[in-house]
């Protein structure tokens, strides 16, 4: 054992406590939503009672005392002046929390660990927002994703269309031609094949991107890194060894803004969701709707409803302020079972 090694072992732990502050920050705001005011004198002093129990020689009460002091201060203050909060599925540092920060850096976004925890969070008000991935270049439509779209009762009120540019990272002062092995999602690990092969790099997968950033910056294995986004390096503080290492530029995703309450100031795309009659001829009389209006549509997808049965998503340029586009949804409503208008909303691009 050196000094170096004791560092090593202290840079890991300070990484791990951040983490856990940022997670009890967040916890504390989502308590938030289930109380009229913030401060609880009760719950305090029991909170300091239970944790000076912990006390050693090494972790004297009254230290105890004042961390938590400080913490509850913090907590406190992040309940009133933390505003609107967005809900996205995966670990920090995942590509849909980027995707949160291009829709609208002022969001606090929370992690979940399902698309349904998000889809029901909001639904339940836990969240003000939600972001989800909706279709990938690559990889096609999200199917969980867009299941949940169907059932909810829930309204797109945005869109983000962003490129995932997977980034090659490891701790920092790691020399890269050291690096042996790498850590991340098997999408991830595929999307990056070419590259893995070209320096000679194993790779093994991860449950997720940005987790298998969190593990490589907390359990810090030698010879090792991981691939995800830019956001991971700053969340973990990792070095980025190399950024856009994907072997096709091609890669994007379409992610929707979910939340409970309809937009109040339409956009200029809008998204639809309906079966048709099992009929000859009955998507195509809905698709022809648009096309006689010359009204274009950005995506068409389907997938299985109720059994023997379709559900078709729809995303068209035009705003339903647009007299001629209401009477077009008016027509599809009319032919169709199961309508569904899912949002009016701009959408915003970074690629
Ligand atoms: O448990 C609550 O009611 C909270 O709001 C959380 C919390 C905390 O951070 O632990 C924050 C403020 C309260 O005074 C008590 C506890």
């Amino acid at each position: 054992m050196d000094l170096n090694e004791i560092r090593q072992k202290i840079d890991q732990l300070d990484c791990q406590i951040v983490q856990l502050l940022k997670n009890r920050m967040e916890s504390a705001r989502i308590a938030m939503t289930f109380k009229e005011t913030t401060f609880d004198e009760q719950r305090e002093k029991q909170i300091l009672e239970v944790l000076s129990q912990c006390e050693s020689a090494l972790l004297r009460s009254d230290f105890i005392k004042d961390v938590y002091s400080l913490i509850l201060k913090e907590s406190k203050n992040i309940q009133e002046s933390i505003g609107p909060v967005i809900a996205f599925q995966g670990e920090h540092g995942a590509y849909s929390e980027s995707a949160c920060m291009v829709w609208d850096p002022k969001l606090a976004p929370m992690p979940c660990h399902e698309f349904a925890d998000v889809f029901s969070g909001v639904e339940q008000g836990v969240y003000d927002y939600g972001i989800v991935p909706v279709e990938n270049t690559l990889g096609g439509m999200v199917g969980a994703v867009n299941g949940q779209l169907i059932k909810s009762d829930l309204h797109i009120v945005g869109a983000v269309k962003m490129a995932i540019n997977h980034c090659l990272l490891a701790v920092p002062g790691t020399d890269y031609r050291a690096i042996r092995r790498v850590y991340s999602h098997p999408q991830a690990l595929t999307q990056c094949r070419e590259y893995l092969k070209r320096h000679n790099l194993e790779p093994v997968a991860h449950y997720d991107t940005a987790g298998a950033a969190r593990i490589l910056a907390e359990e810090r294995p030698a010879a090792t890194a991981a691939i995800a986004s830019k956001l991971s390096s700053r969340f973990y503080n990792l070095s980025i060894i190399q950024e856009q290492i994907e072997d096709l530029d091609t890669n994007q995703t379409r992610f929707v803004v979910i939340s409970r309450d309809a937009n109040k100031n339409h956009g200029s795309k809008c998204s639809i969701v309906f079966a048709t009659p099992d009929k000859a001829g009955a998507l195509f009389g809905v698709l022809e709707l648009f096309a006689k209006k010359n009204i274009n549509l950005t995506r068409i997808d389907s997938m299985p409803d109720a059994p023997g049965e379709f559900a078709f998503f729809l995303d068209f340029e035009g705003s339903i302020d647009d007299p001629e586009v209401a009477g077009i949804l008016e027509q599809v409503e009319q032919s169709c079972h199961h309508y569904r208008f899912l949002g009016c909303y701009d959408e915003k691009v970074a690629l």
